[in-house]
């Protein structure tokens, strides 16, 4: 069967040099659509929507560019907003991508993290079944409750200048026609104690504030290929609904509409088949400092041979072909990293299947 066109989804990225096609077995991909020299400029995704950077590296890579410096802490700390910069710049950039309410919605969950010993910060365990649908089903309807009566508590906030920006313990008041009762503040407190994945909750924040800031952004995110059981496990799926009862505690209130069931699982949906590792730029990126999406970066498909180079610099990634590409070939990345490239066949496969959910039938894999 040969690949038919497709209408082109919101956020993909074009070009004269290649153009976004169904295929049979793939989903959408990448071909050229004339002879592409090697090493030539494809594309450049500025377009970072959703990221994390790991705990671990907070102190060691700059929150605004990425920049690393062997594992050396960075000149400049916010201890309030758990960042660190390389410049002065790098903060300031930073700090207007965030605007004032981005800033006092880091500096609250920053507040929330803090107050956690490392023990009890949840910690996702890698390797137990992913749940099912019907289980991720149950467990976000679990938190509809939660969730409608921390809405009052935080509703009724509203007047309280003094609450704000932070964790908040609301006063006994009529929170949006609904009275905030004991039970409402008890939702509040109970939401507060619950284990937490610092992680999870700055990923989830990143997205919230990138499509608040930024409304265009949610059609390139929603037109991303979804998975329907995105959890590694059970605790990563506790850790995202969890999340959103955090977030509903402490985020500013103007966020709070942002902050729905819906809008998470969407992220995590999204996340799980498109984001990119980020990681260090020397040693084959031995150091992995967590993870973004880019939505326009996510239609290449992998091959395990691939024919584009991709090269992050600061928070763009570049694409350039890495041999010489004939009109018609598929324009393929690698998803694996340095070491997994060089692995047997089957291992790749395993690689594959167990990260991106995929059995890989590249060139390579096929024996093509
Ligand atoms: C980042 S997306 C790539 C674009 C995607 N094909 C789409 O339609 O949006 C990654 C997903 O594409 C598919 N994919 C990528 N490379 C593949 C391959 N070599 N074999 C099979 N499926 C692949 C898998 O479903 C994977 O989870």
């Amino acid at each position: 069967m040969s690949p038919t066109t497709t209408t082109l989804p919101t956020g993909a990225p074009t070009s004269p040099l290649f153009e976004i096609r169904e295929t049979p077995h793939s989903g959408r991909a990448v071909f050229a659509t004339k002879d592409i020299p090697n090493d030539t400029l494809l594309w450049r995704s500025t377009d970072l929507t959703l990221d994390v950077l790991l705990r671990e590296y907070r102190r060691e890579v700059c929150g605004e560019c990425f920049a690393y410096d062997h594992g050396r802490d960075l000149p400049i700390r916010d201890q309030s907003l758990g960042f660190a910069f390389c410049t002065p710049s790098c903060l300031e950039t930073w700090k207007s991508r965030n605007g004032p309410l981005g800033i006092q919605a880091w500096t609250a969950v920053e507040k929330l993290v803090k107050k956690r010993s490392k023990e009890d910060s949840e910690m996702v365990s890698p390797d137990l079944p992913r749940p099912s649908t019907k289980r991720i089903a149950e467990a976000w309807d679990t938190t509809t409750t939660a969730a409608s009566l921390i809405r009052v508590a935080r509703a009724a906030d509203r007047d309280s200048p003094a609450n704000q920006a932070g964790v908040a313990v609301p006063v006994d008041h009529d929170g949006g026609g609904v009275k905030c009762t004991k039970q409402h503040r008890k939702a509040v407190q109970k939401a507060l104690l619950q284990p937490l994945n610092p992680d999870i909750i700055s990923f989830v924040l990143s997205g919230i504030l990138h499509t608040y800031h930024n409304p265009s952004a949610w059609p390139c995110i929603l037109a991303l290929a979804s998975d329907d059981t995105p959890y590694s496990s059970a605790d990563d799926l506790a850790a995202y609904t969890r999340t959103y009862l955090h977030l509903l505690a402490v985020l500013p209130l103007p966020l709070l509409p942002h902050v729905t069931a819906e809008s998470i699982r969407l992220l995590g949906s999204r996340d799980s088949h498109n984001s990119f590792g980020i990681r260090s730029l020397e040693d084959e990126g031995a150091e992995f400092f967590g993870y973004g999406c880019w939505p326009s970066a996510s239609y290449f498909n992998h091959s395990c041979a691939p024919s584009v180079a991709k090269r992050r610099d600061g928070r763009v990634w570049e694409f350039r072909s890495a041999r010489d590409v004939k009109e018609g070939e598929e324009l393929c990345i690698t998803y694996l990293s340095g070491e997994e490239r060089r692995l047997s066949r089957g291992k790749r496969v395993g690689i594959l299947k167990r990260n991106w959910g995929f059995d890989c039938a590249c060139d390579r894999c096929e024996g093509v």
